[in-house]
């Protein structure tokens, strides 16, 4: 008892010490600190009400670690821009998706991050070259939508299929067809393993907590046991890529990774951050973040094109002065449909895919914003916060695709608080890339059909699912009425 008892005085003394020079935040439980509090209901709830009460930039201590949260999008641009913060968080998930251009530190996710962002912009990124692959997957969708005829039908399964298949062209040179078993196989390992992040709650912070609760420690070993598999999946698409590789014709991002590591072994490099485990990591990373970020976007489209019919014939009118029926889409027609990309905006700031980013974690005690925050803290940027910050959006919940255009129909170019792929040295790497899936599976879709909600069912409320990164749309379904 009496151990108990000094051990809580000196854990309060030492917070207390830390917390003076920290910002400002919730006191929480001895120990545990403010874990308790966190995982009875989204994180960006949670961290709302202390963003009210506390201010833009607010601290809390999770057992051992310290979290920062930072409200505002000029506190996360100031923080994200700075070396100081670029390291990602010793956490259990990040852990068990070992170290890739994801959850990598130091050198190692500076020079494959590096590699991949100029790789994938010589396959096509912010190019026309991809939106071939693009186009294709989203007129099989289509294809799949029109089978249906009047029959309502969900968005899980297919949308998976078509983002899938674009990443699996991109990384591997491959295409499945959506009856294909080993897809639904991949398939589902995503989403139970992204179902089951959730459950890993406070053993994120505490892992030696998970032989306490034995629901997370089943979630624990699932989660480990998938992503292993996911990882594992890719070996023998290197090994076959290796066994046809030609040097004179590098086919996709395999064919790259497989090159720049001949060239550096021909130069005698040593010590490399690129190896055949880092290759497939890398490729199980940005799957586990390309896919389920912009196949949510996509079906929380369809969610609110049905919510809102008027924006829906907006889109088809705009869709049928700009492109046509008869042509596909291409990226240059971007410039020419302001409305659509607006309504692309509107959807991605409403939803908010990543509501939280994904954790930041400072390598060096940092001055930052009047405080000192301690080397190893996780710093979070709260993505939700600024999408719904009434200082930039009037009536921040309604959705509506007009606040981002000017008063003559044009695009603004200048939105502040609007960051859903976060900023800085960690932004996105795929933004190009989603936000031409994004243009073009929905112009796609307008061309061909008018989504409607089935007779009698109630409509798809905006509430959304919180997994552990993505916040996802309840089920739904649809009609796809073919246009006329
Ligand atoms: C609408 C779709 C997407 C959204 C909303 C989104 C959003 C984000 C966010 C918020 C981050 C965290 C940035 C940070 O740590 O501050 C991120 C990181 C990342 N995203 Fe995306 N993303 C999307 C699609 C994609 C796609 C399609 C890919 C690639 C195929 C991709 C690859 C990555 C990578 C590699 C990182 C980690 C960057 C790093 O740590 O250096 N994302 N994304």
């Amino acid at each position: 008892m009496t151990v108990l008892v000094a051990f809580i005085i000196q854990d309060f003394i030492t917070k207390f010490l830390r917390w003076r020079k920290m910002p400002p935040g919730p006191w929480g439980i001895p120990i545990l600190g403010y874990i308790p509090f966190l995982f009875k209901e989204p994180p960006y709830l949670v961290f709302e009400r202390l963003w009210e009460k506390h201010g833009d930039i607010i601290s809390v201590t999770l057992a051992s670690k310290e979290q920062v949260v930072l409200n505002n999008w000029e506190l996360i641009r100031d923080a994200f821009s700075r070396p100081e913060f670029t390291d990602r968080p010793d956490m259990v998930l990040i852990r068990l998706a070992s170290s890739g251009i994801v959850t990598g530190n130091g050198s190692l996710w500076q020079d494959n991050r590096r590699f991949t962002m100029r790789t994938l912009r010589d396959f096509g990124f912010g190019k026309t070259t991809l939106d071939g692959i693009i186009s294709n997957e989203a007129l099989a969708l289509c294809d799949v939508f029109k089978k249906k005829a009047k029959d309502p039908f969900g968005l899980h399964y297919s949308v998976n299929v078509a983002v899938l298949n674009v990443l699996w062209k991109m990384t591997a040179g491959e295409q499945y067809a959506y009856e294909d078993a080993r897809m639904a196989n991949f398939i589902e390992l995503l989403n139970l393993t992204l179902e089951d992040t959730q459950s890993l709650g406070l053993i994120q912070f505490v892992p030696i907590l998970k032989y306490l609760y034995p629901t997370a420690l089943q979630a624990y070993r699932r989660v480990k046991n998938r992503i292993e598999r996911i990882t594992d999946d890719f070996k023998g698409k290197i090994d076959e890529h290796k066994k046809n590789f030609d040097p004179d014709n590098i086919r996709d991002y395999i064919d790259a990774y497989l090159q720049e590591m001949k060239a550096q072994q021909n130069r005698g490099e040593e010590n490399t951050n690129f190896s055949d485990l880092q290759l497939r990591v890398n490729i199980q990373n940005l799957f586990l973040i390309g896919c389920e970020t912009t196949a949510n976007t996509i079906r929380w489209a369809i969610l609110f094109l049905l919510r809102n019919l008027k924006v829906q014939e907006w889109i088809q009118a705009e869709v049928d002065n700009v492109i046509g029926r008869e042509r596909l889409p291409s990226l240059a027609d971007r410039d020419r449909m302001p409305y659509t990309e607006a309504f692309i905006m509107e959807v991605q700031r409403h939803a908010n895919v990543a509501p939280m980013g994904l954790p930041h974690c400072t390598n060096q005690d940092v001055e930052f914003a009047g405080y000192t925050i301690p080397k190893g803290t996780i710093v979070m940027g709260n993505l939700w916060a600024c999408h719904f910050d009434p200082k930039y959006w009037p009536d921040p919940f309604k959705f509506d695709p007009t606040r981002f255009l000017e008063s003559d129909g044009t695009l603004k170019t200048k939105n502040s608080s609007f960051l859903p792929f976060s900023l800085g040295k960690r932004q996105c790497l795929g933004e190009a890339l989603a936000k031409m899936e994004l243009f073009i599976f929905l112009t796609i879709f307008m061309q061909r059909f008018s989504f409607r909600l089935p007779e009698g069912a109630t409509m798809p409320s905006t509430e959304p699912i919180f997994s552990a990164i993505v916040n996802r749309p309840k089920p739904f379904k649809i009609v796809a009425e073919i246009r006329t």
